[in-house]
């Protein structure tokens, strides 16, 4: 058997295509009804393709990197790496009005109360959210506490607006608040958040590339957008 290290944009380009594969295949798996012997069938060719991908490990997701564009890229992150499966992924902008904006439609793969989204994916996703927001205003920083108000139930499958913006700055503390809504704007999820930048980051120049070492929490990467 021959294997490819992924390496170089076209490999990363493959492997977002593998993990949007993937998706499509978990969101199979949520909803499929096929008999007993189909699924014990997908399942040994699952288990072949998994230890075909095994076959070479770098042992972490893709890390943070300054990518085409000299923008902010996080292809291995949890809410919008292109090359994590279990990103949705969100794709976030910068918003017309100030802040940040994404369009979301959630699916039965996030389901928490039976037809309805898991309230813990939409912290998740309104924690990136305002991290990004107050990011992009020129603190990066780790979230020191996440508020979730619930006002109204989540619905999976039909388009959804959320938006965060940076509110207030004091010292190393920042303050964010955002919602995910209806298209019409009615709030269905508010979140008001605190980030700190960390201790550990004072210091470093955050322009400078040799500081950017996966897994380091020491390292806060110049914010101008973000692919992926
Ligand atoms: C992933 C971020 C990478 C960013 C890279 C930049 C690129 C950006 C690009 C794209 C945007 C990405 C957006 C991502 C969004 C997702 C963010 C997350 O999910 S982050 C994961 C969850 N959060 C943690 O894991 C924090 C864990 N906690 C810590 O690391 C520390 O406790 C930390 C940094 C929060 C504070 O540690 P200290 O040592 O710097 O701070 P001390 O000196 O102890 O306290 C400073 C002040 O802050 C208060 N404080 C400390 N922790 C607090 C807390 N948790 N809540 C409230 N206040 C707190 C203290 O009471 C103190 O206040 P007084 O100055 O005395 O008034």
């Amino acid at each position: 058997m021959t294997t490819e290290v992924t390496t170089g944009e076209s490999g990363l380009a493959a492997l977002c295509v593998l993990a949007q594969q993937t998706r499509e295949l978990m969101d199979a798996v949520a909803v499929t009804d096929v008999g007993e012997g189909e699924l014990v069938a997908v399942t040994a060719e699952l288990t072949a393709l998994t230890e075909r991908l095994n076959a070479v490990r770098r042992g972490t997701p893709q890390p943070f990197e300054i990518g085409p564009g000299g923008t902010v890229r996080h292809l291995g992150n949890a809410v919008t790496g292109a090359a994590n499966p279990y990103a949705p992924p969100v794709v976030i902008e910068a918003s017309p009005e100030g802040g940040v904006r994404a369009e979301i439609s959630f699916r039965p793969l996030h389901e928490g109360p039976p037809g309805l989204v898991h309230g813990g994916i939409s912290a998740m996703v309104l924690d990136h959210l305002l991290g990004q927001a107050v990011a992009v205003a020129g603190f990066a920083s780790m979230t020191g506490t996440l508020t979730i108000r619930y006002r109204a139930p989540v619905p999976y499958g039909r388009p959804l607006v959320a938006t965060a913006e940076y509110t207030r700055a004091e010292g190393r503390k920042t303050w964010a608040d955002g919602r995910i809504a209806l298209p019409d704007g009615t709030p269905l999820v508010e979140a008001t958040g605190l980030f700190i930048v960390p201790s550990a980051w004072l210091g470093r120049d955050p322009t400078d590339p040799a500081q950017l070492t996966p897994g380091d929490a020491g390292w806060p990467p110049p914010v101008t957008g973000q692919d992926g």
